[in-house]
C-alpha cells in the first residue's frame, strides 16, 4: 500500500515572529508539491503568523509541544485547546530535545499523545536511541518500549493516523545521518511493533519518518526505503534547501 509521504520541518527555538512571515514567504514557492504532506512546526509564539502567512499554499503549520492539561494553574504551557483555536493540525511529541533537556518521560508523551488525539491533532511522535545504545546493540529494543507507551490506551483508529518520527539521537544536528540501512532497518522495526500492538492494517496505514541530518543530498534515498513515509527535518528545514527535501524525487 502506498502510503502519502509527509515532510516536515522542526525549527526549534528559531526564528521570531518577524522572521517567520519572511521564511514563509521565501519558502512557499520552494515547497509548493501537491504530492506529499508538507508541515512546518514553529515556535509557539510564532504559530499565529505562520498561519497566516502559509494561507492558500500547500503549507500546514504544526506546534513543537504541547501540554495534557486542558487548561488551569500551568505557567508557560500551551493548551490543545488554544492550538486548535488557530487551526494547528500537527505537534511534535517527545522529541529527544525536550526529553533531554525538559523532562518529558514515556509516560508524559502518552499522556500528550492521548490528549493530541482527544483534540483531532495528528501527534509526530518521536524516538530514537543515543549512541551508547546503539553501540550496546539494543537500539531496537529501546525504541520499541518508547512506542509501546507512546501508544498505550491509543484506539487502532487514532494510532493508524498518528505520525512517528524514528530519530536517532546521535544524527540530530551533527551532520552524520544515519545510513539508508540503518533508518531502514529500525523504521522497519517500529512497523512491526505497531503490526505486533495493533495488526497489520494500522501497521501498513501508520507513518513513519526519519530524522536526523537530512538534507537535499540525503532525502531521495532515504525516502526510497519501504518503510520511511517521510522526514523531521531540523537544520536544513529553515533554508531554500528544504525545498529540494520536499521536491526530492
Ligand atoms: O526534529 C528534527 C531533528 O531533531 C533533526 O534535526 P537536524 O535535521 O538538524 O539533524
Amino acid at each position: 500500500m502506498a502510503r502519502r509521504k509527509i515532510i516536515a520541518g522542526n525549527w526549534k527555538m528559531n526564528k521570531t515572529p518577524s522572521e517567520t512571515t519572511a521564511l514563509i514567504n521565501e519558502l512557499k514557492p520552494l515547497v509548493a508539491n501537491d504530492e506529499v504532506d508538507v508541515v512546518f512546526c514553529v515556535p509557539a509564539i510564532d504559530i499565529i503568523l505562520a498561519i497566516e502567512a502559509a494561507k492558500g499554499s500547500n503549507i500546514q503549520i504544526g506546534a513543537e509541544n504541547m501540554y495534557y492539561e486542558e487548561n488551569g494553574a500551568y505557567t508557560g504551557e500551551i493548551a490543545p485547546n488554544m492550538l486548535t483555536d488557530v487551526g494547528v493540525k500537527y505537534v511534535i511529541i517527545g522529541h529527544s530535545e525536550r526529553r533531554e533537556y525538559f523532562a518529558e518521560t514515556d509516560e508524559t508523551v502518552n499522556k500528550k499523545v492521548l490528549k493530541a488525539f482527544e483534540h483531532g491533532i495528528t501527534p509526530i511522535i518521536c524516538c530514537g536511541e543515543t549512541l551508547t545504545q546503539r553501540e550496546q546493540g539494543i537500539a531496537i529494543d529501546f525504541i520499541r518500549t518508547q512506542i509501546k507507551i507512546a501508544f498505550q490506551n491509543v484506539s487502532a483508529e487514532n494510532a493508524a493516523n498518528a505520525v512517528i518520527a524514528y530519530e536517532p539521537i546521535w544524527a540530530i544536528g551533527t551532520g552524520k545521518t544515519a545510513t539508508t540501512a540503518q533508518a531502514e532497518e529500525v523504521c522497519k522495526a517500529i512497523r512491526e511493533c505497531i503490526k505486533e500492538v495493533y495488526g497489520s492494517d494500522v501497521a501498513e496505514k501508520i507513518r513513519i519518518q526519519y530524522g536526523g541530518s537530512v538534507n537535499a543530498g540525503n532525502a531521495a534515498e532515504l525516502f526510497a526505503e519501504a518503510d520511511i513515509d517521510g522526514g523531521l527535518v531540523g537544520g536544513a528545514s529553515l533554508k531554500p534547501d528544504f525545498g529540494k527535501i520536499v521536491n526530492y524525487k
